[in-house]
This record gives C-alpha cells, sequence and structure tokens, in this order.
C-alpha cells in the first residue's frame, strides 16, 4: 500500500520509502516522520508494490519476510539510497549478516523504535527538511526525468504525454510492452499523476501467485485482498491475463458493478479503486487462446499505453546507460566515471530484448567488472551464442523408444528436465538473484518466480 504525502517530484532526495506488511508499523514510522518535518513518506506493503517507487527515494525502510532476498531485489530494481532492513524479532546474526551483504545500510530487529530508524535514515540522506511544495498536481518535465522514468527519445515524450492525458481518468488503463520496457514503472507514474497520488498503490503480480490462492488475493478471504487496499487508490494487476478463470470472472463483475465479496462471503463489498493491468504478450493473443476472457479484456482495455522497445528510443540507451553507470558506480564504490572510446557504439548495437532491465543488469555487471576509470567496449559485447546440444538425429530419435532411467528416455532427457537444470544454475551463478538470473536467460523474472512456484507445488503435492 502505497500514501504519499506531497507530489512526486523529481528531488528523490525528499522522499523515504517504507515498506512493511503491517499498517501498525507503517502509521508508527509516518508519524515520527511527521513529528520532524522531514522527507515526504510513501508507503508500500509488499516488495511489488515497493519496487517501482523505490528509484523516487533516496531511503528505505524494508521488512520482508525474505530479508536477504527482497534487499537484492530492492537493490536491483535500481534502488541506490540507504536501505535500512527490519528483520522479525529472533532473526539471527546470520540473517543480518545476509542482509547487509545483500546491500542493506543498516539492519534494525523488530519491534523496532521509530525514532532510531528516522535518525538512522536522516543521517544518510542529504535533504533533511525539505521544502513544502504548494503544487497538487507533480510536474512533469519533458526531459530527462519523469516520475521514475529517464529517457527523452520522441517515443518517450509521447508516453509521458499519454500518462498525463491518462492520470486524469478514473477508467482503466492496459499498459502493454516488451518484458523490461518499465509497464510496472508507467502504473506507479499514473499513479503519481493523478489525483489518487494520496492513496494507496499496490501491485499484484498475477503470475507468481499460486491458482488456489489467487481469489484470495485479489478479492480478500478473512481480512482485505488487493482491490480493498488499494480503496481510494491504484491496483496494477501485472500479467493480468495468467488470473484464473473464476477470479476473471470475479473481476469482470467487480467492473461491471462495483461491487465484489471475500471469498467465501455472501456480503457485498465495494471499492474505489482504479485498475491499470500490464502484460508482456500481446493480449489479443491470450483472448484468441482463450486464457484471458474476451469480456474482460473490453472491460480492461479501455484506455490503452504502448511501451516501446528500448531498440526504438534513438539515443535513450546512451542516456540511460550513462545514468546506470553513475548510479551503480556509486552504489558499488567503484572509481568509474564513463563509457569509454567505442562502448556507445557497441551499445547502440545491441538489440536489448530484454529492454532496459536487461540495460541496467548490463551495466550493473560492467561496472563491478570494469577497470580503470571508464567502461570498454568489450564489456558489452554480446557473448557468441553456444551449442550445447546437437540437432536432433535420426539415432536420437531411436532411442526415445528405449527404456529410460532418472529422467532419462534413452539418450534424450525430456525438456522439463533440462530447463529446470539451466534455470537453477543461473540462478545459483547469480547468487540467488532472480533478476539477474533472468536477464542473463533472457526471461522476464516473473517466468522465473512462476516456474520456481510451479516446482515447489509439484514438491508439495508430490
Ligand atoms: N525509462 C526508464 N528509466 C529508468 N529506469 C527504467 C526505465 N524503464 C524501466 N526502468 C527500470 O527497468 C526495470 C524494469 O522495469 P519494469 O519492471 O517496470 O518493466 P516491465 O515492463 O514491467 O517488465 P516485465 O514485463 O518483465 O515485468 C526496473 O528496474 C525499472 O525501474
Amino acid at each position: 500500500m502505497t500514501g504519499l504525502s506531497s507530489p512526486p517530484q523529481t528531488d528523490r532526495r525528499t522522499c523515504v520509502l517504507v515498506c512493511d506488511p503491517e499498517t501498525d508499523v507503517r502509521n508508527m514510522m509516518r508519524a515520527a516522520f511527521a513529528r520532524r518535518d522531514a522527507l515526504h513518506v510513501l508507503e508500500a506493503e509488499d516488495l511489488a508494490a515497493a519496487m517501482p517507487l523505490a528509484v523516487r527515494c533516496s531511503a528505505a525502510l524494508l521488512a520482508a519476510e525474505h530479508p536477504e532476498d527482497a534487499t537484492r531485489r530492492l537493490r536491483a530494481s535500481g534502488f541506490a539510497g540507504t536501505l535500512v532492513v527490519a528483520l522479525a524479532r529472533g532473526s539471527s546474526v546470520t540473517e543480518a549478516v545476509a542482509a547487509m551483504r545483500a546491500g542493506a545500510d543498516d539492519v534494525v530487529i523488530k519491534p523496532i523504535g521509530p525514532e532510531d530508524v528516522v535518525d538512522r535514515l536522516l543521517a544518510a540522506t542529504p535533504a533533511r527538511r525539505p521544502e513544502r511544495r504548494r503544487r497538487d498536481r507533480p510536474q512533469l518535465p519533458r526531459n530527462g526525468d519523469f516520475c521514475g522514468f529517464l529517457g527523452r527519445s520522441r517515443a518517450m515524450q509521447a508516453v509521458y504525454a499519454q500518462i498525463e492525458r491518462l492520470a486524469a481518468s478514473r477508467a482503466p488503463v492496459f499498459v502493454t510492452g516488451e518484458s523490461g520496457t518499465g509497464k510496472a514503472l508507467a502504473a506507479a507514474a499514473l499513479h503519481m499523476a493523478s489525483t489518487r497520488q494520496q492513496g494507496p498503490f499496490n501491485a499484484l503480480n498475477c503470475s507468481a501467485i499460486p491458482a488456489s490462492y489467487m481469489e484470495q488475493a485479489v478479492f480478500g478471504l478473512t481480512g482485505p485482498g488487493a482491490i480493498e487496499r488499494a480503496h481510494g487508490g491504484t491496483l496494477l494487476l501485472d500479467e493480468v491475463a495468467e488470473l484464473n478463470a473464476v477470479t476473471q470472472s470475479k473481476l469482470l463483475n467487480f467492473l461491471e458493478k462495483g461491487r465484489f465479496r471475500r471469498a467465501g462471503e455472501t456480503d457485498e463489498r465495494t471499492s474505489d479503486v482504479r485498475l491499470v493491468c500490464a502484460t508482456s504478450r500481446d493480449p489479443q493473443d491470450d483472448v484468441a487462446s482463450g486464457r484471458l476472457r474476451e469480456d474482460l479484456f473490453y472491460r480492461l482495455n479501455v484506455l490503452t499505453l504502448s511501451l516501446p522497445p528500448l531498440r526504438e528510443r534513438d539515443d535513450d540507451v546512451i542516456l540511460l546507460a550513462e545514468a546506470f553507470l553513475a548510479r551503480f558506480a556509486g552504489e558499488e564504490g567503484r572509481p568509474i566515471s564513463r563509457l569509454g572510446p567505442g562502448a556507445a557504439d557497441v551499445l547502440r548495437a545491441r538489440p536489448f530484448r530484454g529492454n532496459v532491465r536487461e540495460l541496467q543488469n548490463l551495466m550493473r555487471r560492467a561496472v563491478i567488472l570494469g577497470d580503470g576509470g571508464e567502461l570498454g567496449p568489450e564489456l558489452f559485447e554480446e557473448p557468441e551464442p553456444t551449442h550445447h546440444a546437437e540437432a536432433p538425429s535420426l539415432h536420437a530419435h531411436a532411442m526415445l523408444s528405449g527404456s529410460g532411467h532418472g529422467g532419462m528416455i534413452g539418450q534424450v532427457e525430456p525438456f522439463a528436465i533440462i530447463e529446470r537444470r539451466v534455470i537453477e544454475a543461473a540462478i545459483a551463478a547469480f547468487d540467488g538473484n532472480i533478476p539477474l538470473a533472468a536477464a542473463a536467460l533472457d526471461l522476464s523474472p516473473s517466468t522465473l518466480y512462476r516456474k520456481k512456484l510451479a516446482w515447489q507445488e509439484r514438491r508439495r503435492l508430490s
């Protein structure tokens, strides 16, 4: 859940993020910051909601069930400010060390002393007493930084203008674009540019929710679901076509009547929420394949926003590369200040199928691996494609009929086993960092999360 106490202008020095599932903790922290009249507080109740907001903040308090993983993911999403991680009561020193290794600047154990946490965050935050802003709506610059977006290409100028136009409406927005183009960021920008900016911003990655939990996650069971928690604000349903049939049907009903029931309840409830849906596939294909209900699609597809792939954004690739270089050099403490001769040309020539996420990961890697004060072109060259597997031969086909053991059928391994091995090796190679592993595999992180959940579910059922 996100509340914004003042317009989210470009000055990230004045914003601090409080991410905690407990409303009491968020309230307590907001009150503590208010007592000092210090900084604007953005709130998120989970990591999914926190990620798109983090780039707008200079400091964050993060409480999560898996602190090490959450810290890593927040850092991988581009958050470079001061980060204090709140660990659960009874956490071990090992967990504290793991969170610090993953990128936390400081660790506190719950229950936390709010004044102490404010002191720790303010100590490392550049703007302690920001000017109070007078405008009610954020000023939306045409160049450079727009609600967390970087880029001044014509294609992105059109996106900013479209966000401004759509922000004024309450109608649902359908955001499309390839993986890594900034769809989640666009949903947060739509919220921040709207009159709902004081209300919560909630994000749900539908592809990461187990099917048995979907209805409850969206509509609630004994407590509120995402729709209720986003009352007065905006709800992003990421990869909406992954919702199961029951949840799609309830969502359609909610859009038509404005009312819904929590799972297993008979009482109807209402929620004043603006829906933003996103997908990295062509929604028409999902409708054609029956994955996404056609009637629901037309209800959701009232307003549309399309994020261009990075290869269509002129020289934004260099602007973004330089911004990421500066951010990661600061974060990693590396004395690197610029791209070396020839590096920009190599970057321009790359296809960036993973778009901004891929560029972001590439720059972090280059900053870590680079020597000297500038990054040479060799750091950005695409690796030669490797051909591990021979094309299936007649012999291999013949072996398929042979008896197998250990998942093998003759000499041929089922694809699912190979796939799992490759994915697990990539996750291990990146020290458990799923966004980085996904970028290296040229897949979206949500695909990896979905596969991991499916493996867990299978193990649970076997
Ligand atoms: N124009 C931009 N300027 C700065 N950072 C950006 C921009 N676009 C995307 N990013 C960053 O790139 C990463 C990927 O963005 P985001 O998660 O919004 O993409 P997405 O399209 O929702 O991806 P997916 O479909 O895989 O979920 C995030 O860390 C985001 O902050």
